[in-house]
């Protein structure tokens, strides 16, 4: 039987900046064809072999469901296998919309609506994109978080790729098993420590799943392109373990050279498989190893660590927003990380670069703004033999101090940021004492999912009698205090790496440099008006989110091009409609 689909569009759906056939450099600007029951449209002819009848309805990247037209049906074999009506994308849309509403449970919409994804991709994307505010919480934190504990329990198709321990040696042959060649964006996690949650191994998964949709959703990057992957060494989550429906290697995690030699390989493979300006994001790997793979792999790879940087770049857009709020620039703040892991020790230093840049001075010196507290109390130079690395340049020459409202006492910090992954660790006595002398404490907490939040929303504001500007890693609804409302901003990376990673693919950037997320922040910064601050709102809403991920995209790949690391030449003249006419669209296409 014949199977050919011509699939017609004025342009590529793709963002295919190595192939000179689809070359946005061609496409770019045209409009993105419109989905239509109406047959007759001159169109531009862009052909594709891809399947018909049965194997069309199965396959999600081309499959409209009962959106199919009448002539659609004809042509493609698909005649007596939908039921007779014909649906917009929008009425699915609806109906979809609708069924997720009717569960009560988060996990049961979660199911749904990624169920949808494996079915008819480009409907997923647009319900995802039209309805952000209220889906992101179930595709992201905090329900991708309870997902991955349960990830076993509700698997049922599987998207990704799982490379275990046992593939040392066929990698490469692993990834050719994907069957979208143009991979441009990759997230990776060996699945140890996920959001707050802590090792959940191999089910780590629903995390590369949920941060790629969202590089799709939010930042346009095309669903052929992205790809997530879990790294499975074991884990040593003992339920999980002893859980029959765990998907992963049923042993302890194994470390040490086995496991860096399979990371080695996979990143060699990447780059041998899509080049060396494939993106790879690390995600949710534990400290010990996320530190040094960033370390060992940023110099000589496209690569960033969303937990390191990425949350790094949102906080610092946070802090930059709150700035007319409080007054002064970042340098008259004293800051208190609670909480020295990735994120924690990833903002310092983000914050220190940019206090450095902003007033003139050395690295050092802006250092001595910056406290780290972590699970033994205040990081002191008396501590430097027993503190790990990436804590030692923040020690400071203080005596030590255990307890978290005591550390208060003493430092008197302006900023409070909570990076601990766990839980209430912002008690009302610790809010309580940074209210006590700062008329406007700014108090982050970044903690994810919501259950490990340091506090919530409320508990800071009454805490606080009002004064805090609080933002927070995991949604929160509006706060009334006092008569007063405040909208939560969601301090979340989310907000950045969709963006950021636009700009590298749009630049065709070969490093992540620093500065790339310095300018990532400011952008985002720059989306707060003034009626955001006189809600206290540090972050847009979300529904706006293309349009700043649009405009990060625009200052990375800016920043790229200043530094030399871009290789897509010419420099577009205009880089924000560039990158604008380079994003996803979920709309239906037509096949003819
Ligand atoms: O996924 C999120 O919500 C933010 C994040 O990277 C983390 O908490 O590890
Ligand atoms: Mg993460």
């Amino acid at each position: 039987m014949e199977c050919q689909l011509k699939m017609v569009c004025p342009r590529p759906d793709v963002l295919d900046l190595n192939n000179s056939k689809h070359d946005a450099g061609g496409g770019v600007g045209d409009t993105y064809c419109e989905d239509s029951a109406t047959e007759d449209q001159t169109f531009i002819p862009w052909n594709q072999l891809v399947a018909s009848g049965v194997d069309l309805l199965r396959d999600p990247r081309y499959n409209k469901g009962t959106a199919f037209s009448e002539g659609e049906r004809d042509r493609h074999y698909l005649r007596g296998l939908l039921p007779p009506v014909v649906l917009t994308q929008e009425r699915q849309i609806e109906r979809i919309l609708q069924n997720v509403r009717s569960y009560e449970n988060n996990l049961e919409k979660y199911v749904d609506v990624m169920d949808l994804q494996e079915r008819n991709e480009r409907l997923f994307y647009k319900l995802l994109i039209d309805h952000v505010e209220e889906l992101l919480p179930i595709v992201y934190t905090p329900t991708v978080g309870e997902a991955c504990q349960k990830f076993g329990n509700i698997f049922r198709r599987p998207h990704g790729l799982y490379i275990t321990l046992k593939d040392k040696g066929r990698v490469r042959d692993i990834l050719r098993n994907w069957a979208e060649p143009n991979v441009q964006v990759i997230v990776v996690t060996d699945g140890e420590r996920i959001l707050g949650l802590g090792d959940l191994g191999c089910q780590g998964m629903g995390i590369p799943i949920g941060k790629l949709a969202l590089y799709t959703a939010l930042g346009g990057i095309r669903p052929s392109s992205t790809l997530p992957i879990t790294i499975d060494v074991g884990t040593n989550n003992q339920t999980l373990l002893d859980n029959p429906f765990y998907i992963g290697l049923r042993h302890k995690r194994v470390g040490g050279q086995a496991y860096d030699e399979l990371l080695a390989e996979f990143m060699l493979a990447c780059k041998k498989t899509y080049g060396e300006k494939v993106l790879v994001q690390f995600e949710d790997f534990a400290n010990h190893n996320a530190f040094r793979l960033l370390a060992k792999y940023s110099s000589s790879y496209l690569v960033f660590n969303d937990d390191i940087q990425g949350t790094a770049a949102v906080a610092l857009a946070g802090l930059l927003a709150a700035l007319p709020l409080t007054g002064g620039t970042l340098a008259d703040h004293e800051f208190l990380f609670v909480g020295a892991g990735e994120a924690g020790t990833g903002i310092a230093e983000l914050i220190t670069i940019e206090i450095a840049r902003q007033g003139k001075i050395k690295v050092e010196e802006a250092r001595t703004k910056i406290y780290l507290a972590d699970s033994k109390g205040l990081v002191t130079k008396s501590r430097i033999n027993t503190l790990e690395t990436f804590k030692k340049p923040f020690a400071h020459d203080m005596p030590e101090i255990t307890k978290l409202v005591d550390v208060i006492k003493k430092l008197k910090p302006t900023a409070m940021i909570g990076t601990t992954g766990k839980g209430g660790q912002f008690t009302q006595a610790v809010l309580e004492e940074i209210s006590s002398y700062q008329e406007k404490p700014i108090v982050f907490a970044l903690s994810n999912p919501t259950s490990q939040s340091e506090c919530t929303a409320e508990e800071a504001y009454k805490f606080t009698k009002g004064k805090c500007i609080f933002a927070s890693g995991s949604p929160f609804p509006p706060v009334t205090y006092e008569g007063k409302t405040y909208t939560i901003g969601q301090s979340n990376n989310a907000y950045i790496f969709p963006g950021l990673g636009l700009g590298c693919v749009i630049s065709g950037a070969i490093r992540v440099h620093d500065d790339m997320f310095l300018a990532a922040a400011e952008s985002l910064a720059n989306e707060i008006s003034q009626d955001h601050l006189d809600k206290k709102q540090l972050f847009p809403a979300f529904s706006e989110i293309r349009e700043i991920s649009a405009h990060i995209g625009a200052a990375t790949a800016a920043k790229a091009y200043e530094l030399g690391l871009a290789t897509k030449l010419p420099k577009p003249s205009d880089l924000l409609s560039y990158a604008k006419s380079c994003m996803y669209s979920p709309v239906y296409r037509q096949y003819r």
